[in-house]
């Protein structure tokens, strides 16, 4: 499985004019790969994945590529995208386990989603239950409500159901941010079991979670309205940031274990709205660092094998 996402930007329709969610969004993702997607909210975490399988109505595709092993995603054709969606490409969308149908049982909802996506629910009868064990569920929970769950089982459930057809690719979206930490890390380590058996090829992993996603993701991809700022190996991204935002998010975050009596700070000012964003590196307003050349867009460049930043300042650039 490979994935390559080139230059793509995708806009919202808005009356008071587009707002540009994703400016030229370039990174791929190897076989296997579990990609964490970190930034702050509104950097465009949730609108990339969205691209990446269905578009809503507000959201136009402006330009750029997208390409799943080796054939083009047709992002802005929604008919000729469904042969693709659930079968090549997944989502567990935000709130997923929350929109459960309350009046149905589990069970028959699997069903009926299996049908709508022209599968018939026998032949996948034996893997459901397989998957369902694996991810420490009894075939009980088929007869249940959604009221009858706890929010992780939930989160279990939507798992198994949206890997069910073993997508190339899963876009898991906040799947974790709604539970409590160790079921947040059980859940997190039942996708990378689902990965290791082949069940799903490689994953996005979007979160604000960077403590939690450098635990099991393989990368991590940091957004910053709108634009990529890093891209690299998980421990070299938490390690060694090279670009400014991802050094001030990280610095962010308390030490594990540590207690320093200090108040956390979060990185001062705000991102820049994106009805109107300024030009250049949309960072430069917050960024220590910025200088006259800021005015300028960074080009996203590798500086060390397979990590790659977009900053005037970092070296390579
Ligand atoms: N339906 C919409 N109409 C107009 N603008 C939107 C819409 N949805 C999102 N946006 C804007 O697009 C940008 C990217 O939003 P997006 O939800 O992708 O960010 P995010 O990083 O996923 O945020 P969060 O972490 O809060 O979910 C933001 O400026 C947001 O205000």
């Amino acid at each position: 499985m490979s994935l390559r996402v080139n230059g793509l930007k995708v806009h919202y329709r808005t009356l008071r004019g587009d707002v540009q969610a994703l400016d030229g969004v370039t990174f791929s993702l190897g076989d296997g790969e579990i990609m964490g997607l970190v930034g702050e909210s509104g950097c465009g975490k949730s609108t990339l994945g969205k691209s990446l399988i269905r578009l809503d109505h507000r959201m136009h595709h402006i330009a750029g590529s997208i390409e799943l092993n080796g054939r083009d995603v047709p992002i802005g054709d929604d008919a000729a995208m469904v042969p693709l969606r659930y079968h090549e490409i997944s989502l567990i969308p935000q709130y997923a386990m929350s929109a459960l149908n309350p009046t149905r049982r589990i069970g028959r909802m699997i069903d009926e989603l299996l049908r709508s996506r022209g599968v018939r629910p026998a032949d996948r009868a034996d893997e459901l239950r397989r998957r369902l064990e694996l991810v420490g569920l009894g075939t009980d929970v088929l007869r249940r409500f959604p009221i009858e769950l706890s929010g992780g089982m939930k989160q279990r459930v939507v798992m198994v159901v949206s890997t069910l057809l073993d997508p190339s690719l899963l876009i898991a979206d906040e799947v974790t941010s709604a539970l409590d930490v160790s079921t947040q890390r059980s859940v997190a380590e039942s996708l990378v079991e689902f990965r290791d058996r082949g069940h799903v090829g490689s994953m996005v992993f979007v979160t604000h979670d960077v403590a939690l996603v450098h635990q099991f993701a393989d990368t991590i991809m940091v957004m910053y309205a709108g634009h990529v700022a890093e891209k690299g190996p998980a421990a070299d991204v938490v390690s060694d940031p090279r670009h400014p935002y991802t050094q001030m998010l990280l610095s962010a975050l308390p030490e594990a274990g540590e207690d320093t009596g200090e108040r956390l700070r979060g990185i001062p000012g705000t991102p820049p709205g994106l009805l109107d964003p300024p030009t250049g590196c949309r960072f430069r307003d917050r960024c220590p660092m910025a200088f006259d050349k800021c005015a300028e867009r960074p080009p996203l460049v590798e500086t060390a094998p397979g990590h790659w930043s977009a900053c005037w300042k970092t070296e390579g650039h």
